[in-house]
């Protein structure tokens, strides 16, 4: 642990949305304020707490983990045991955020009563009435982006999105460069991915929808942080701070190489898997993980299983059970497949992992949804990226991954979405094998100098802790 610098110990909240892919990097960043001596105060409803990496005993009596109820019963049509994303299909994402929302109360309770008084709140895009609760009782409110700067700046300013002439309506309006962006950029959805994503969004139930969110918490917050790298979208960055105009961070990439000290939460099947891996060649195996929401259709989950059997390569897919389905993953899977990729190819059902996995030398490529924390982490090692968005801020990261020529995205038709297992097979054997893949996984072993370098990312987190004790509120 370092040693405190002046402007001594601070106390810091933080409150993520309801979601693995959000949960984690919180974790990440408070154990990266406890290693430099500050005390967190880590907010989330019981069975979230559970989930999450287990504290390293030097740092445990500096990260209080604070259960807050969850309202399980008074929520129609929420299943039982619902506390995140991961546990229900994402059309249902509505009724989590009613949820969120009674977090309210007890989270104002423990704010107020707090010892000591909390000098930050770090929270996340859907409690938008987060920032003037932290106003009325003294506390700063830092929004933490878990999207990066290209996908916020797509996003678009508070400000103007909620205006009636800048709304978007139409999914077409989702297809095109948004009119604050005045640069050129190809960074926009395809058609099926913008029926996906108003799939989560769609129906009002909790009375406030996604954009509403992202605005009152972004224009009410004291200062935005950025789980980037300036260096990696040094544009899309000036783009955010001039169309935020308040105080903005980036806090580097928090890889895996600078949270070690994280335990692994459910790491029991890690020599096993261990075992499988040391017995495959140096950068042979594809790892393929679609993060914790996106969840495929029957057809294109039997082209992915097909399009990795076509590819003769070694891979190692991690794939649960969709929340709500009722069969088995191996009944989803097409007749024979296991047995037929039994000598090179593993099917993991549980929760894996990941990062750990990701750092092994035999895993030579990531066939990934782009969730940005998956991003991150097959980058911080090298690993040449297959891009295969679903949902969310998915199809943006893709575009600009494949602007950079990190990686190869799987071909689908831009309406449905619909692809076949040859766009997956020769796509994978592109990005692994192929001559005109090399300048691609160049590029990816490169980034990792950037990504997983424990130096620069370091000196990222320094500079944002330093700017949260100078600017602590005064007693
Ligand atoms: O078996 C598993 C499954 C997931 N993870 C971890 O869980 C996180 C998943 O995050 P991500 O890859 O970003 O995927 P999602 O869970 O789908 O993330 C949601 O949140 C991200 C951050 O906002 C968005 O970028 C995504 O689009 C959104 O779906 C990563 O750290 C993974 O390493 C594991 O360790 N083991």
């Amino acid at each position: 642990m370092e040693n405190q610098e002046d402007g001594g110990v601070l106390h810091v909240v933080m409150f993520p949305w309801l979601a693995m892919g959000h949960l984690i990097p919180f974790h990440h960043l408070s154990t990266l304020l406890a290693s430099k001596g500050h005390k967190i105060s880590f907010l989330s409803t019981p069975r979230n707490l559970s989930r999450l990496p287990k504290t390293s005993p030097s740092l445990s009596s500096l990260i209080n983990l604070i259960p807050l109820p969850f309202p399980h019963l008074q929520i129609q049509n929420l299943p039982p045991l619902s506390e995140s994303s991961m546990d229900i299909p994402h059309q249902q994402a509505q009724l989590l955020k009613i949820a969120f929302d009674s977090l309210e109360t007890p989270l104002a309770r423990f704010l107020e009563s707090a010892s000591p008084k909390p000098d930050w709140v770090v929270y996340d895009y859907a409690s938008h009435w987060l920032p003037p609760l932290a106003a009325d009782l003294g506390i700063s409110a830092a929004y933490f982006s878990l999207f990066n700067a290209a996908n916020m700046a797509f996003i678009g300013p508070p400000s103007m999105v909620l205006e009636r002439e800048y709304a978007r309506t139409t999914a077409e309006d989702f297809t095109v460069v948004p009119r604050w962006i005045t640069a050129p950029s190809e960074i926009v959805y395809r058609r099926h991915e913008v029926a996906k994503f108003m799939e989560s969004s769609k129906g009002n139930e909790s009375g406030t929808n996604d954009v509403e969110r992202f605005a009152g918490s972004i224009g009410r917050s004291d200062v935005v942080l950025f789980r980037t790298c300036v260096e990696f979208e040094p544009d899309w960055f000036d783009i955010v701070c001039e169309l935020y105009n308040k105080p903005v961070l980036a806090l580097g990439f928090l890889p895996p190489q600078l949270v070690s000290n994280e335990v692994g939460g459910n790491d029991g099947e890690w020599g096993e898997i261990e075992g499988w891996l040391e017995k495959q060649r140096v950068n042979s195996v594809v790892y393929v993980a679609l993060g914790t929401e996106a969840t495929l259709s029957q057809d294109e989950l039997t082209a992915l299983a097909l399009g990795l059997e076509r590819s003769r390569l070694p891979f190692f897919w991690v794939f649960r059970k969709p929340p709500g389905s009722i069969r088995d993953q191996l009944e989803m899977l097409p007749d024979g497949f296991v047995n037929r990729v039994m000598d090179r190819g593993r099917v993991y059902m549980d929760w894996a992992p990941q990062a750990r996995i990701l750092s092994h030398p035999a895993i030579g490529g990531f066939l990934t949804h782009c969730g940005w924390n998956s991003v991150i982490e097959g980058l911080s090692y090298g690993r040449v990226l297959i891009l295969f968005p679903v949902m969310n801020d998915q199809g943006l990261n893709a575009r600009m991954l494949a602007g950079k020529k990190l990686g190869v995205e799987i071909p689908r038709n831009e309406w449905d979405g619909t692809f076949t297992s040859d766009s997956v097979s020769d796509s994978v054997r592109l990005a692994m094998e192929s001559e005109e893949g090399e300048t691609l996984r160049a590029n990816a072993r490169e980034a990792k100098f950037l990504f997983g370098d424990k130096y620069i990312n370091e000196r990222y987190v320094d500079s944002f802790v330093r700017y949260f004790v100078e600017n602590r509120p005064s007693e």
